[in-house]
């Protein structure tokens, strides 16, 4: 009789907890959904290029909206100002990020990477290396070294290896991509290329052995093209999801506590309530305009925004800087045999980070 009196408490406590959790819910304002099916949620209507997909569904649904990627729920946002709600009012309460499958497959590879990055320290550890182009690993050993602590040696190795995992996996990878969206877009407009190796040639004089970067504040038409390749060719388009912390509101709609975010900034980059013509590649735009790509200004996001803003944002931006001035001083390029600038085509693939589908070919040619 306990028992049944004891079972009969707990369903209707149960029961209760379960109707009052509805009706909080029901009191919500949720984001608007697309149908969905049962299990799959949304997934049927995520194409192969995610970014895409989701610039698509938000041309009909919305600027923030709830999908089921199967059973999770994910909050899209693909305008200014909703990515300025979540990066920067609600900065702290969206600074986390999910456990993701990507996350275990990078760790996997940093398994595979170890061996390798351990050979790249023992090679600087060697005696009889070279002092005349010291590195910044060389420069982590001599801080290492000069510490004099043996004991904790292994462990800033370890650091070493972390540090290179990092330029390894989100560095070097979005650079080149970046360097490649931008040559494409150049050869595609043989007017463009000129104009920019026109100033950087009369900027810099015809015979430098080697660039600077105080060569890059003489070039401001090359620092557009940069600009208006992080728009139109952002190298990880949903930048990397967040978490939410808290129960925030964004655009007057709910957002429940660990619910995933992503954010759309290429939709942003392409919406046409704030560019003109926004699938042209036109760096002039941003002639007279004081938007940059730093995190500041929300319509532009290369590098994400707020406390999880890309910690090798400076090292980026040096990198894409650097190599384009060397590849447009340096070198004139032309197109393979047959081939015209109209065939270059700005297809793109990927999920995480998109690259050139068909890959650019170019043929260099020194300038003397
Ligand atoms: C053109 C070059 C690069 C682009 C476009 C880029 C873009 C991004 C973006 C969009 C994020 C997510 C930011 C957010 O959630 O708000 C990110 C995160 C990150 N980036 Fe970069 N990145 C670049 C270069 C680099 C380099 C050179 C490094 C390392 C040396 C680096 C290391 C990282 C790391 C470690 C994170 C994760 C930060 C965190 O979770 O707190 N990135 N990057």
């Amino acid at each position: 009789m306990a028992i049944s009196f004891l079972c009969f408490c707990l369903i209707t406590l149960a029961s209760l907890i379960f109707f009052a959790k509805k009706i909080k819910h029901l009191k919500w304002n949720l984001p608007p959904s697309p149908p969905k099916f049962p299990v799959i949620g949304n997934l049927h209507q995520i194409g192969e290029l995610p970014h895409r997909s989701l610039q698509h569904l938000a041309e009909r649904y919305g600027p923030v909206m709830l999908l089921h990627f199967g059973f999770v729920p994910v909050t899209v946002v693909s305008s200014r100002e909703a990515a300025e709600e979540v990066l920067r009012t609600h900065d702290l309460d969206c600074c986390s990020r999910p456990k993701l499958v990507g996350t275990r497959l990078l760790s996997r590879n940093f398994k595979d990477l170890d061996a390798l990055f351990q050979h790249v320290i023992d090679d600087h550890l060697n005696p009889g290396r070279s002092k005349e182009h010291e590195d910044i690993i060389d420069s982590m050993l001599d801080a290492i070294h000069k510490e004099g602590k043996d004991s904790s040696l292994e462990l800033i190795i370890d650091h070493i290896k972390g540090f290179l995992a990092n330029i390894f996996l989100a560095g070097i990878d979005t650079g080149a991509l970046t360097m490649i969206w931008a040559m494409t877009e150049l050869v595609k407009n043989p007017k463009l290329i000129k104009k920019v190796q026109g100033e950087i040639r009369e900027q810099l004089g015809s015979n430098k052995a080697r660039i600077t970067e105080e060569d890059i504040d003489k070039v401001p038409y090359l620092k557009m093209v940069i600009k208006e390749t992080f728009r139109l060719h952002p190298a990880a388009p949903l930048i990397l999801p967040r978490e939410t912390m808290a129960h925030i509101k964004v655009q007057g709609y709910d957002i429940p506590p660990k619910r995933r975010i992503l954010v759309n900034v290429s939709a942003i980059g392409r919406d046409p309530k704030l560019w003109t013509n926004p699938e042209e590649f036109d760096p002039e735009r941003f002639m007279d305009s004081s938007v940059d790509y730093r995190g500041q200004h929300y319509e532009l996001l290369p590098f994400g925004s707020g406390r999880r803003i890309c910690p090798g944002m400076p090292m980026g931006i040096a990198a894409v800087e650097l190599g384009l001035l060397n590849l447009l001083y340096f070198f004139d390029w032309k197109l393979p045999d047959g081939m015209t600038h109209k065939d270059i085509d700005t297809e793109e693939a990927g999920t995480l980070t998109i690259v050139k589908k068909v890959p650019l070919q170019l043929v260099p040619v020194r300038v003397q």
